[in-house]
């Protein structure tokens, strides 16, 4: 403990883990923070952080009775979303963070870093948070610390992931090695300078470092920006990790159905943010003798097991879920577990009795309501009362759904993967691969319409390989190879179907083709009965779509004609489509996996048969 003397800072490390204790001291040269506070993760240390936060305005309490323990928070107007344009992948070589990444040099990048970081904790407390992603019992616990200057984040931290003491204690007694994940807001205080409730900086910059694994977050106080574990960790840093020791990590639910017969599947689904992974890993069937739980809603990692099967795990332990379309009617099991409190809202609107709304939550709209904003606002408003990408964060334990499964640090073994975007056109209901690898082809080539999730502008089409495109932490040629080299060393008779679904096609007048939430119960149905062998489906130049009767439409005011329409395949679509995914794999340039290339070849050459 001689050393540690010297660190006045440091006197009460509840840590002898040395190249930790050498980082926070590192950190606190270099930001300059008042205090530093190692997160124990406890219900008391939690109960006085949020009053602190509260006292500070940067929480509000809400209705005891109506959502206890829960709290809602306004970001800065302009500090609502993940930062696409300012993410970094610096790895040691430009071609390393491929043509999907922003990349600047490691050492330039550590000198700008350095220069945002120098005092940038000043008059404020640096948390340091003891984390880790998945099992703490898993046979490799993959542990991290976030050090941040936002008790936000260490309360949403809190319900993302397991952190505190149990977790520094085994960080400490297996010597382990943790992924460094600093965060700042960017907000120093000056000596008396009043705080405002939520501090940001207009500058923000989230970057990688994936041969170090380490992470730096500037300057935002935002969902994926600023609690690392997610995005930053569990995909950017987790797929480097993966490439690097044989497994995947990737942007899936994981659900689990179980049939009539009581036979039981798990499904994992790829979409991009805000395209429907929440709900459909909630989802509430509409079909008589289907259940559903679920095991994860945002985050998979997959491994090969030991019988050659692909087994999916959730590394998160709490939900941070799209609010706006999360309703009673479209998604009861979600807006059950957050009733039970202990949430945190961003950027949703208040109610007049001390609760939250948003857009889609009930059919009834409130006569008033205060708006993400905190201005008044009556259903005559001409804006969104809620922010489009607004979020609940709630613990994962608290969905009554919940498969006991999720609790195991092996896993489950995956049936059906599906790939999923939102298009108004093009993409059938559904479509099953004709093979694993026309799988990886079709998930290569998923495209959908940007959303709210990312700043910038919605609604433009654009490709995102397994809904990974602003999630790979490194080359995308090669994290495409990299699927496909996983998957070889499986037990081909083993490996899950692959199905790629759309459940946001328009008809001709403009309305959903399909009516979604619950009713997509009917399409996951579809493809258990193809497993099985059982259900009826239509060839297609692009894979097996389900023939007008083999979805099952009881209790659907849709006939079978109306099926065909939200499964065909158009030609004049897909000649546009095709020159699209042209383009799309000329930017690998040779990173493109040979086996794909080829898909693509085939694809067109059955397309052109067709004609
Ligand atoms: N029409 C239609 N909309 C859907 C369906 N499923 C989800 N949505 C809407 O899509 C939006 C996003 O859904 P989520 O389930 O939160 O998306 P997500 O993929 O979990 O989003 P991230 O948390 O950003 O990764 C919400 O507004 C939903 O109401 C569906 O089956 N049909
Ligand atoms: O990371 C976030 O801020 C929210 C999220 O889940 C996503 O965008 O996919
Ligand atoms: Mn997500």
């Amino acid at each position: 403990m001689g050393d540690l003397a010297r660190l006045p800072l440091l006197e009460k490390a509840p840590t002898t883990h040395a190249g930790l204790l050498a980082w926070v001291e590192e950190v606190a040269e270099l930001t300059q923070p008042d205090r530093i506070y190692w997160v124990d993760g406890s219900e008391e240390e939690n109960t006085r952080l949020t009053d602190e936060l509260v006292a500070a305005g940067t929480l509000t309490r809400l209705n005891e009775n109506l959502f206890p323990k829960s709290f809602a928070a306004f970001s800065d107007p302009a500090d609502v979303a993940r930062v696409e344009e300012q993410t970094f992948i610096c790895s040691e070589n430009k071609r390393d963070a491929g043509f999907t990444n922003n990349w600047m040099a490691p050492a330039e990048m550590k000198e700008k870093l350095r220069g945002l970081f120098a005092g940038s904790m000043r008059g404020r407390t640096m948390y340091v948070i003891p984390f880790v992603m998945g099992h703490l019992d898993a046979e490799d616990p993959k542990f991290g610390v976030e050090i941040t200057d936002s008790a936000y984040v260490v309360a949403s931290m809190r319900i993302m992931a397991t952190i505190g003491t149990e977790v520094l204690d085994k960080i400490t007694a297996t010597n382990a090695f943790f992924v460094p994940a600093l965060h700042s807001l960017g907000a120093p205080l000056a000596p008396g300078q009043a705080d405002v409730a939520w501090p940001c900086n207009p500058d923000k910059w989230i970057v990688h470092f994936p041969e170090e694994r380490s992470i730096w977050s500037f300057g935002s106080g935002y969902g994926g920006n600023a609690l690392l574990g997610k995005k930053c960790y569990a995909l950017r840093i987790a797929s480097v990790m993966a490439r690097d020791e044989g497994w995947l990590a990737e942007h899936m639910l994981i659900l689990k159905l179980t049939s009539p017969e009581k036979k039981n599947y798990y499904v994992s689904a790829a979409f991009p943010s805000a395209c429907g992974k929440t709900n459909l890993a909630l989802l509430d069937p509409t079909i008589e003798g289907w259940e559903v739980e679920t095991l994860g809603d945002d985050i998979t990692w997959m491994r090969i097991g030991k019988e050659g099967e692909l087994r999916a795990t959730n590394p998160e332990a709490g939900l941070f879920g799209v609010a706006p379309g999360t309703g009673w009617g479209t998604n009861p099991n979600a807006m059950r577990a957050i009733a039970k409190g202990h949430s945190i809202f961003t950027n949703v609107a208040l109610t007049d009795d001390g609760g939250v709304w948003w857009e889609g939550m009930t059919d009834e709209v409130p006569a008033h309501l205060t708006d993400w904003q905190g201005n008044s606002w009556t259903p005559d408003s001409d804006k969104p009362a809620a922010h489009p990408n607004s979020r609940f964060c709630t613990p994962i334990s608290q969905i009554d759904m919940l498969a006991e499964e999720y609790y195991s640090p092996d896993g489950v073994e995956l049936s059906a993967i599906l790939f999923g975007g939102r298009r108004k056109t093009t993409v059938p209901l559904v479509t099953e691969a004709r093979s694993w690898t026309n799988g990886i082809f079709m998930g290569s080539t998923l495209s959908s319409e940007t959303t709210a999730a990312a700043a910038g502008q919605v609604g433009v089409l654009r490709r995102d390989p397994m809904a990974m495109l602003p999630f790979i932490g490194y080359d995308a040629g090669d994290y495409l190879k990299h699927w496909i080299s996983v998957s070889s060393k499986a037990n081909p008779a083993r490996l899950p179907k692959i199905f790629l679904v759309n459940w946001f096609r328009r008809t001709a007048d403009g309305d959903f083709a399909w009516p979604g939430f619950g009713d997509n119960a009917r399409v996951l149905k579809w493809a258990i009965e193809r497993i099985e062998g059982k259900a009826d489906a239509v060839e297609t130049p692009i894979g097996f779509v389900p023939a007008g009767h083999a979805l099952d439409l009881t209790g659907l005011d849709l006939t079978h004609a109306h099926v065909e329409d939200a499964v065909r395949v158009d030609p004049q679509e897909w000649a546009t489509e095709l020159a699209s995914i042209e383009e799309w794999y000329a930017k690998f340039g040779d990173s493109l996996p040979e086996a794909l290339r080829t898909e693509l070849e085939g694809l067109k050459a059955r397309m052109a048969a067709q004609q």
